[in-house]
């Protein structure tokens, strides 16, 4: 037997949903670049879900579907307002409130695909009025109720700030939506198939998910980097914080992947994104900090920044709390997520690796008192 730490290079499955090649990102084909710049946030959980873009009259279905959706259980409400709300990170509460709405469905269990496809809208419509409604009630304000007429990204920022947002600012949300919706077996991914390949419901494997991507190592790696950038507090002290850091072995959030070698092909949007905003916001101080960063880092490592890096100033610009970064990423990704349950469950089979034994050799058990 051979062991790979940290599984690297090992291929665990296939998948038609989507692809990193060469630096290359495709889902179902699409580069990334095309539906950055074309698709929006719908059209790609579309495709993700059924392998192929929708036509109008799907695409339509697919948003009243998801606005129809996004109401909560008072339950679930209710359950918010006993948390020890200002000591719970928002990833936390969205870990448990997601398992908590399998609780208030009757059909989590049902394994058939019509009920997985109704559980695969209910979550990416709820998950929205999740994170926002959390938002809202540990500032001790009213959640928003969604309308209907707006489309996903706009219904989010709705619901956050309960002021309907200026188009370009739901033009930025959806760009990044769409970025951040699906990449090959990351390690939520991964998570989400290992759990379901036990026939577990969905619910567990979105749960499970999120519990993964909440690591800094992974999705949680965008919160961090604006905590980064604030403590920098300015350009002219990024160079001497980051050699800093670097002398100490320290990681410096927001670099490096497992898969990229030359760059992550999303970093770019995000960086063209966090300039125009941060410009419109007049705060311009974050994207000069961040782009001293990336130049002093690259020079030191040589290793480009990923799609958590620059996603910070552009979220911050948004004016969102820096804790509900990561939450935003769970909000896109579990319509990768989903799309990987659906394609796991199609063609299931336990997900079970060996490990290297390095532990002691055979003993005998000794008695307690002779211990
Ligand atoms: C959405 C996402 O999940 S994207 C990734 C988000 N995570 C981050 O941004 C956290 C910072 N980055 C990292 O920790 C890593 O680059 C990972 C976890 C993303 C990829 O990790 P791996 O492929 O396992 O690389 P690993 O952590 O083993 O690092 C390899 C070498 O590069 C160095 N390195 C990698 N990333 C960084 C970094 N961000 N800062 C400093 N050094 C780094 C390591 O210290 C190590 O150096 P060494 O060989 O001298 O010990
Ligand atoms: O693929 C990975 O390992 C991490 C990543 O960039 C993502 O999940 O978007």
């Amino acid at each position: 037997m051979t062991s790979s730490k940290g599984l690297e290079g090992i291929v665990a499955t296939q998948s038609a949903i989507s692809s990193i090649i060469d630096d290359t990102l495709t889902y179902v084909g699409y580069d990334i670049d095309d539906l950055a710049y074309n698709a929006s946030f719908e059209e790609v959980v579309y495709l993700l879900w059924h392998k192929k873009l929708p036509n109008k009259e799907e695409l339509t279905q697919l948003k009243k579907q998801l606005a129809d959706n996004m109401s909560l259980p008072q339950e679930v409400l209710n359950h918010f307002k006993t948390y020890p709300i200002n000591e719970v990170h928002p990833m936390a509460a969205l870990r448990t409130a997601v398992s908590l709405l399998g609780l208030y469905d009757k059909d989590a269990e049902v394994m058939s695909d019509e009920s997985n496809y109704e559980k695969a809208i209910s979550l990416q419509a709820k998950i929205a009025t999740l994170v926002t409604a959390f938002a809202r009630i540990r500032k001790g304000q009213e959640p928003v109720a969604p309308k209907s007429e707006l489309g996903y990204a706009e219904n989010f920022l709705y619901m956050l700030s309960g002021k309907l947002p200026e188009a370009i600012e739901i033009e930025a949300f959806d760009k990044a939506l769409v970025l951040h919706a699906d990449h090959e077996l990351n390690a939520s991914t991964f998570t989400a198939r290992v759990c379901v390949a036990t026939l577990s419901d969905m619910y567990s494997g979105v749960t499970a998910a999120i519990g993964a991507l909440k690591g800094p190592l992974h999705g949680g790696a965008n919160e961090q980097v604006m905590k980064m950038l604030m403590e920098i507090g300015s350009e002219d002290k990024a160079e001497a914080y980051i050699l800093e850091k670097l002398a100490n072995k320290e990681k410096i959030m927001g670099f490096g992947h497992r898969v990229y070698r030359l760059g992550d092909p999303r970093a770019k949007h995000l960086r063209d994104m966090s300039k125009q905003l941060t410009t419109l916001s007049g705060e311009e101080k974050w994207y000069n900090i961040s782009l001293k960063v990336e130049e002093v880092f690259t020079a030191e490592k040589n290793l480009p920044p990923n799609v958590d890096f620059y996603s910070a100033s552009v979220y911050h610009s948004l004016g969102i709390d820096h804790d509900l970064f990561t939450p935003i990423f769970a909000v896109s990704r579990i319509s990768g997520w989903i799309a990987h349950i659906l394609e796991q469950y199609e063609n299931n089979r336990l997900i079970r690796p060996r490990a290297e034994y390095n532990g002691p050799g055979m003993q005998k058990y000794i008695p307690i008192e002779e211990r």
